[in-house]
């Protein structure tokens, strides 16, 4: 069975006459690496914001292991899906770096010891040491870009989906991330890419679906990528 799915998904924003998405079918397992990619404004975010359950379909529907994600509350999908906003200033919501990392894990109900250690991991790998107590609008746009990816990533979430996670990243942090996303996939948890990076895909990707007007203009499916053999 697919992890997610979208069947003859159809979604129009109110007040809009051409769809945002005019007829998705899609499947994506629980493990491999897809990119979705395509210009501006062929809905690729609004597609990943159905599989979230952020947005209803307006035809079709969106299904989580088998099950509409209609019939799950945002919370259950959250713990599961991590999502990683293309936007980082719409997620940071905590007063400090460290508790914005470890937000998750304490909510979660995480032994406050392994908070902590997780938290100290995240914000070494993601070199935000010296910010760990500073209040995360206050940090550069790379830096929030790294906040909000370690936020998510330090919740191990069984799916990833990141909307242009390296926006804002030099090239040292954006092969960091690279390392740590093969890493993660290699452990066998899924990932969606939103991006306009095409070497990032490149070296990430497995899988690429390319959207033209709301609609698949290609799959690739799925294929061996090097990278990722152990
Ligand atoms: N909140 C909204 N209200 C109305 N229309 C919207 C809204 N969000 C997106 N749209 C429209 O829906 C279409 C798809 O937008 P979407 O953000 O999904 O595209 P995208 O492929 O992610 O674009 P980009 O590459 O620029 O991030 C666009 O025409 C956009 O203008």
């Amino acid at each position: 069975m697919a992890f997610l799915e979208l069947s003859r998904v159809v979604f129009s924003y109110p007040r809009k006459m051409k769809p945002a998405l005019a007829g998705i079918d899609l499947s994506l397992d629980k493990d491999g690496v897809t990119a979705i990619v395509g210009p501006n404004g062929s809905g690729k975010t609004t597609l990943t914001k159905l599989l979230i359950g952020v947005l209803q379909p307006t035809e079709g529907e969106v299904r989580l292991e088998g099950r509409p994600v209609a019939g799950y509350s945002l919370a259950e999908i959250g713990r599961r899906i991590g999502y990683v906003f293309q936007n980082p200033d719409l997620q940071l919501f905590c007063s400090t770096v460290a508790e914005e990392v470890g937000f998750g894990l304490a909510n979660r109900g995480c032994e406050p010891a392994d908070v902590q250690e997780k938290v100290a991991f995240y914000l070494d790998y993601f070199e935000l040491t010296a910010y760990r107590d500073v209040f995360p609008l206050y940090l550069s746009q790379g830096e929030k870009q790294r906040l909000a990816i370690a936020a998510v990533l330090a919740n191990e979430p069984e799916f990833l989906i990141l909307d242009e996670p390296t926006i804002g990243l030099d090239a040292c942090r954006k092969k960091n991330l690279e390392d740590y996303l093969k890493k993660v996939a290699r452990l066998g948890r899924g990932m969606i890419l939103v991006s306009h990076d095409e070497r990032f895909v490149d070296k990430m990707a497995e899988r690429v679906v390319t959207l033209a007007n709301g609609r698949i203009q290609s799959d690739s499916g799925r294929k061996v990528n090097a990278a990722y053999e152990a």
